[in-house]
Order: structure tokens, then sequence, then C-alpha cells
């Protein structure tokens, strides 16, 4: 039985004066997507707007502890991460995920999981190069050594997205800030009136 009740999603985003919705964020390792996400929260907190981010790195400490990076494991915690971003979404929040999701199949079944228009795909097309250089966490070395195995975009796959709403791609020595980029993720959630009841 699934249960009704009398407060539903119009009146939280009657509310919150927003509409709920998934910002989907994926891509390589250092490709920006964790930077992007607090960007997006960050000016949208600053227009009265309620952001939650879903971070894979976090998720991984708590909900997601259990799995590992094999694709099985991958596969499970995209799903949980896309279910609870669901949950998200009907309580009017904007959730924003930051996750690798290297497979398609896996991000498609999330997207699946909302109402049209409601799962924001944005692709971080940065290079595998660029990436690496920049490794703030110095985790691309390992694989490099041989002391990890699996890892996305050396010897794990990474199946970029072909239809992704948004799509911030890396253009160089002088590649847009973050604060550019989230402001790319913003007027595409104002045009389609995300921003308001
Ligand atoms: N084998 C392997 N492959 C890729 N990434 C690895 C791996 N092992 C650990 N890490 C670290 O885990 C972060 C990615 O976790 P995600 O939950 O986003 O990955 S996934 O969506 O399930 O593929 C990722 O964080 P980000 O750098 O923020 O993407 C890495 O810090
Ligand atoms: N638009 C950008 N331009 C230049 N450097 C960036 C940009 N976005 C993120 N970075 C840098 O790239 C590195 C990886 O960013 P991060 O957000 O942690 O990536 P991810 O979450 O995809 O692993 C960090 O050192 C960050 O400061």
């Amino acid at each position: 039985m699934w249960h009704v009740c009398s407060v539903g999603k119009v009146e939280r985003q009657n509310l919150l004066k927003q509409k709920g919705c998934v910002v989907w964020i994926t891509g390589l390792s250092g490709s920006g997507k964790s930077t992007v996400a607090a960007a997006v929260s960050h000016t949208l907190y600053e227009r009265g707007k309620l952001t939650y981010i879903l971070d894979g790195d976090n998720v991984r400490h708590g909900l997601n502890s259990d799995l590992s990076f094999k694709a099985e494991d991958r596969a499970e915690n995209i799903r949980r991460v896309g279910e609870v971003a669901k949950l998200f979404a009907d309580a009017g929040v904007i959730c924003i995920t930051s996750l690798i999701s290297p497979y398609k199949r896996d991000r498609d079944a999330c997207r699946a999981l909302l109402p049209d228009g409601e799962f924001i795909e944005v692709f971080m097309d940065v290079p595998l190069e660029v990436c690496e250089a920049r490794d703030p966490k110095g985790l691309y070395k390992l694989p490099r050594a041989g002391k990890i195995k699996g890892f996305t975009g050396i010897d794990a796959p990474y199946e970029p997205p072909s239809e992704s709403e948004i799509v911030l791609k890396y253009n160089g020595e002088i590649c847009a800030s973050p604060d550019e980029m989230a402001a790319e993720v913003i007027s595409y959630l104002d045009e389609r009136g995300y921003l308001h009841a």
C-alpha cells in the first residue's frame, strides 16, 4: 500500500518557492564535479534556494561504505544515490549529485526514476590528461604504479554521455572557472522554472 499525505510535492515546492529536481554531475576523478557542485549550491543558497549535495566520496563513508569499485558495486552505488536523490527532489529540494557514475546504463536507470525534465545530467568533459595532471588527492599515481586496479580512466571504463542536458567542456588553459560553470547550470535551472514554485 502506498500511503498518501495531504501535504504533497506541490505544497512543499510552494513552501520552498522552487521545484525539486536532480542535477546529476558525471565525469572522471579530478574533472571538477565536487567543485562545481559546491559552487552551484553556494550561489543558490545566496539566492535563497535549498540544495543538497550527494557527493560520491562522502556517501561512500556512510550509506555506501559497504561498496567497492568493481562494476556491480558502482552500479549499486549509483542506484542507491539515484533513489535518495529522487526522495530529495520529491521533498522539493534541488539535489546535486557528484559521482563518477561511469556507466551509461546506471545513469539512465536514475534518469528513469524521475519525471521528464527533472533529471538534469551535467557532463564534466575534461580530458584524462588534465584530470591526471590536477590529481589533488594523488590517486592517479596509484594505478600508474600498479598499486591499485580498476581506476576509472586508467584500467576501468568511463562511458561519456552523448545527450547530457549540460556539457561543461574544458577549453584549454583559459577554461571556465567553477563559478562560470555554476552560472551555466543555474541559468539552465532558471530558464526551465526550477527556481520558482
Ligand atoms: N578505483 C577507483 N576508481 C575511481 N575512483 C576511485 C577509485 N578508488 C577510489 N576512488 C575515489 O572514489 C571517488 C569516486 O567515487 P564515486 O562513488 O563517485 O565512484 S562511482 O560513481 O561509483 O564510479 C573518487 O573521487 P572523485 O575524485 O571525487 O571523483 C576517488 O577519490
Ligand atoms: N573549473 C576549474 N578550473 C580549474 N581547476 C578546477 C576547476 N574545477 C575544479 N578544479 C580543480 O580540479 C581539482 C579536482 O576538482 P574536484 O572538484 O575535486 O574534482 P572531482 O570531484 O571530479 O574529483 C581540484 O584541485 C580543483 O580545485
